[in-house]
Order: C-alpha cells, then structure tokens, then sequence
C-alpha cells in the first residue's frame, strides 16, 4: 500500500452542532479566505473545493437531548453521517481529503470516511483533549467531547447513532497533546490501553521523540495509512486563542508544525482534519493569527518545508 494523492479535496464544515459557542461553524470561511487554497497550489497540490457544505437545520423541538444531556443528536449524527460519505467519497477517487472544522463532533464523519477506504488506517489525535466521552462519562452533554467513543464502539448504544459502526480499533489510535481528560476519560483511557502523549511527556521526551514512540504504536512498520485530526486547542492558546476550549501549557507553534511536518515525511498521509477554529472568540489580531496558524499546520502536513 502506498497512497500518494496528487489532489487535495477541501471539505469545507461549517457546523457547530457539537458544542454550545456560536462561531466555530465559521471557522471555514475565515480558512479558505486566508488563502488556504492558494497556498496549497503554491506548494504543487491540485485543489478540488467542494464548497463549503450546507447541512440542514434541525429544530431543537424535534432534537431533545438524550437521557437530557447530550445535546443536538440528530443534528450532529445526521452531519456526521453525510461528511462520513463525503469524505469517503473523495478518499475513494485517491484524492486527499482535508475537511476544515467547525467543531471535533465531525471527526465521527471524517473517521469513519478515512476507514471506509483505508479499513486499516490508524489515527493520530493532536488534542489538549481525549474527546472520548461516552453518554455515561461526559458531564457536559456536549458531543464534540465524544466522537473517539462512538468511533470505537465504547458505551451504550444510541439509535440516533445507529449509522456509526465501531470502525477504529483501541490500538489503532494514539494522542499527542493531552493536558485537560475528564475522569471517565482517563479510565476509558487506562481500561481500553490507549496510548496518549500528554504534555508532559513533550517536556519529558522531546517533540521528535514523542512523534517517534506515536508512530512506533500505531504504525510500526510505516505501512498503515495515516488520519492525521488536529484540533487547534492542542496549540497553547497564545499561539491559538480563538477556539472554544483553550488550556494553558499547550504545544508551540513549531511542536505543532513538527507534528504535520514528521507525518508528512511518512508519506503515509490519507486524510486530515483541522478542527475548532472558532473566529468570534478573540479580537481582530488574535482571530487572524489563529486562521493563518491553521493554514500554516495544514501546509506542513502537506508537505510544504523550512528548507
Ligand atoms: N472533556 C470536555 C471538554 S471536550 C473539548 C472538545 S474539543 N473537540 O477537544 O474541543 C467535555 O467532554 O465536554
Ligand atoms: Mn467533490
Ligand atoms: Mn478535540
Ligand atoms: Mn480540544
């Protein structure tokens, strides 16, 4: 198996159903504005840009919570659903798919796309966060916290979920970044032997180091296709402030870029997600700074160099 797409296709997710801050649905718009296609031009891609996807409303009359606490369901399982096929879709014509976030809920979508084409991908999860809450484990009902749950199997069944399978395999996942997991999470964490590369094992080991033993776990040979799904809360929030759930003691600007530049070179990239760009949570500098931080990471996971 050796993916080598030569067209990268920029699935735009302006949705935000996954969490309760108005903004990150715009978090596209602001991406594709910046230039992001451009600049992956720049570096020899051919861009196919699907448009930025409209994804129905759902009223909330017609959308009460689960168990009265995960919020927006069917909202968040029917657009999970479609980017699912989307992003299956283009990773089936040997494109690229890049799908710009809009909140985590939708990697549920890009996962189970990515898997649908590559059964034995593995996923590389850049996060301040484990996003593995299951109904029983979340305390804020909100689903962008959850999509690594649903993707393995973990937790009670929901039928508004039905349409997920458990596509994603315990030891077929490995996190980078990790400094704020709830309770449950950690022991989802411990009891499903999941390897996760908190902060401090970034100070203890090195970034390099930390990329390495990530790899080493989930792709031992460098013969699996890679996800990459980066959540731009796994940068310290003075290097991405406008995003939804910031925790201080984050990566730097080049521990993140290492991160993309390191799984570029594996030339084993098949699909990447960059997710929560949130431009209504900061001033005019800051919002601007967090987009072209999101370009700058997507063009480093996709190939472009310091030298
Ligand atoms: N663990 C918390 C926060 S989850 C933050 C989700 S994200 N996608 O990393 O911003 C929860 O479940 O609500
Ligand atoms: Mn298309
Ligand atoms: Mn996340
Ligand atoms: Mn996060």
């Amino acid at each position: 198996f050796l993916p080598n797409p030569k067209t990268i296709a920029i699935v735009g997710c302006p949705f935000s159903g996954g969490q309760p801050k108005l903004g990150v649905d715009k978090g596209p718009i602001h991406l594709v504005e910046a230039g992001l296609i451009e600049q992956l031009e720049e570096i020899g891609w051919k861009v196919h840009f699907d448009g930025h996807h409209q994804f129905e409303e759902i009223h909330a009359a017609s959308d009460p919570p689960i168990k009265t606490l995960l919020k927006n369901p069917r909202l968040v399982s029917r657009v999970c659903e479609s980017v699912a096929s989307v992003v299956g879709g283009h990773a089936k014509n040997g494109q690229l798919p890049v799908t710009l976030g809009g909140d985590h809920s939708l990697a549920m979508g890009t996962v189970s796309g990515t898997l649908a084409s590559y059964p034995d991908a593995c996923v590389i999860w850049i996060d301040a966060h484990a996003d593995i809450n299951t109904s029983k484990t979340t305390e804020s009902g909100n689903i962008h916290g959850m999509p690594v749950s649903f993707l393995l199997g973990l937790g009670e069944n929901h039928p508004e979920f039905a349409w997920i399978r458990p596509v994603l395999k315990p030891e077929r996942i490995v996190y980078i970044g990790l400094r704020d997991i709830d309770t449950g999470e950690r022991r989802i964490l411990r009891e499903n032997k999941i390897k996760a590369f908190s902060m401090h094992e970034v100070d203890k080991y090195g970034i390099g180091k930390v990329v390495e033993m990530a790899l080493d776990h989930v792709n031992p040979n460098r013969d699996l296709p890679i996800h990459l799904s980066f959540d731009v809360d796994a940068l310290d929030p003075s290097v991405a402030p406008s995003t939804g759930t910031p925790v201080r003691g984050g990566l730097t600007f080049r521990e993140g870029h290492y991160i993309c530049e390191a799984i570029h070179e594996t030339g084993l990239l098949v699909a990447l997600d960059l997710m929560e760009v949130n431009p209504s949570l900061a001033d005019p500098e800051s919002v601007r700074q967090t987009v072209a931080v999101g370009c700058s990471l997507v063009r480093s996971a996709l190939g472009e160099t310091l030298l």
